[in-house]
């Protein structure tokens, strides 16, 4: 069996300044592709990611009948297709693949496999497939892998979901809802619904090609049925893989500038702005972009990170470098993100002399020295940026698979080392 080499994080005993540009946005980029795929004409997408995550949603459509051609500058010109199976959907990892592709499945006439990666089969999916059942799909299986079988329409309506433990399935159903033939009506019962920002770039999205969303009433979604019109669309940065970057400012009390950082947006990442402030970073907008300054002393903070959870991997490295302790909040579903983030970042701060407690419903981080050691990434892109964090500062920290990150940013070894060089 192939095994990652070790990866030894870069170290530093002088400040970072680095200036460093992110690709595309991963939530964005998918939706853009289903969008693309759903409409009645050809569209492009600019500036998309290059990743796993966005190439496994190509490879999806494509299966599907979508046609998807890059283009000399890496942009992708979609051109709709009539969605038939048989087909075989890889979701790998990715929770946008698994939650947004079986919408739309249900349309494709045909008989459709949905599998993932052996982690995958432990990410909630039974919603998703209940939900469809609902509206008018037929199903075999209750989790990954499963099956649907499409007869190339499907009736929806009105539905209720219990979206407490992803934003994803509100999402994927809004997603693909014009092109049901009631439409969908989506209520939410239940826990409150995290990650509710992705939920405003769905319908922010949605409406930018002409689909008429109702989202005025909390916790209910109602898309009415017709045409998708996908504009041209270009991709913004991800701001959830410009995180670990700006966190580098932080650790080392240095200043990193993220380029083309938006002045508004749908971005749940874009909270940690506020987080990094909170941390003691001086944050200003040059003409370069985003500039980030850490400061002499970080602060540990008390945070509810329930509307943006993909935050945690990085405020918890940074609150295991404060000066006193963090405690975060309303993040209970990140037991089902790509790994247990919550057990993951526990045992390996713990494991190098750190102390993290799980409560209920998040962490609480006591700063403690910390040593040498192996940070295990669980195929988890977002723990294998904390480990590369904590090795800035601390020096002999390795991160046994580096390639996690792969699945939203390939490049990240090259970016960060050279970020660390200076
Ligand atoms: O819709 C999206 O693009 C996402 C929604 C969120 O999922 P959850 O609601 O499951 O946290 C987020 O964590 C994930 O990285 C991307
Ligand atoms: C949770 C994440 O991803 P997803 O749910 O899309 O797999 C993430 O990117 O942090």
């Amino acid at each position: 069996m192939y095994r990652a080499p070790f990866w030894p994080a870069p170290h530093t005993d002088r400040p970072v300044n680095a200036y460093v540009r992110v690709p595309g946005s991963k939530s964005m980029t998918n939706r853009a592709l289903i969008l693309a795929a759903l409409a009645d004409g050809p569209s492009t997408v600019r500036e998309p990611l290059h990743s796993r995550d966005s190439a496994l949603m190509a490879g999806a459509l494509s299966s599907l009948g979508t046609t998807i051609e890059e283009t000399a500058d890496g942009a992708w010109r979609i051109t709709p297709g009539t969605l038939r199976g048989p087909a075989y959907v890889d979701c790998g990892l990715a929770g946008t693949v698994m939650r947004f592709l079986p919408p739309v499945a249900a349309l494709a006439d045909g008989r459709v496999r949905v599998d993932g990666d052996p982690q995958a089969r432990n990410r909630p999916m039974a919603t998703v497939i209940n939900a469809l059942r609902l509206l008018g799909a037929r199903l075999t299986g209750h989790g990954l892998p499963f099956e649907v079988h499409g007869r190339g329409r499907l009736l929806g309506g009105p539905v209720t979901v219990d979206a407490s433990r992803s934003s994803q399935f509100v999402s994927g159903l809004l997603l693909a809802g014009a092109r049901f033939e009631q439409g969908v009506s989506v209520a939410h019962r239940g826990k409150p619904v995290p990650s509710l920002p992705h939920i405003g770039m769905t319908v922010r999205m949605l409406r930018g090609a002409g689909v008429d969303v109702d989202d005025s009433t909390p916790d209910v979604w109602h898309v009415r049925p017709g045409p998708v019109r996908a504009p041209d669309t270009g991709i913004e940065p991800d701001l959830s893989n410009a995180q670990p970057f700006l966190a580098a400012a932080l650790a080392t009390g240095g200043t990193v500038t993220v380029p083309d950082w938006p002045g508004s947006t749908t971005q749940a990442g874009d909270a940690i702005r506020g987080l990094l402030g909170e941390m003691g970073a001086s944050l200003a907008r040059t003409p370069e972009g985003l500039a980030v300054t850490g400061p002499g002393r970080l602060r540990g903070v008390d945070a509810d990170l329930h509307a943006a959870g993909e935050l945690t991997p990085t405020v918890v490295a940074l609150a295991a470098l404060a000066d006193g302790p963090s405690r975060l909040r309303g993040i209970a579903h990140l037991r089902g993100h790509g790994t247990d983030r919550l057990g993951a970042l526990q045992r390996e701060l713990n494991a190098l002399g750190g102390a993290v407690e799980q409560t209920p419903d998040g962490l609480v981080v006591t700063p403690r020295a910390l040593h040498a050691g192996t940070w295990h990434a669980c195929n988890d892109h977002r723990m294998a940026t904390a480990g590369a964090i904590l090795g800035l500062v601390v020096p002999g920290i390795e991160v046994d698979d580096i390639t996690a990150t792969g699945r939203t940013l390939p490049d990240f070894p090259d970016l960060w080392e050279a970020m660390a060089k200076g």
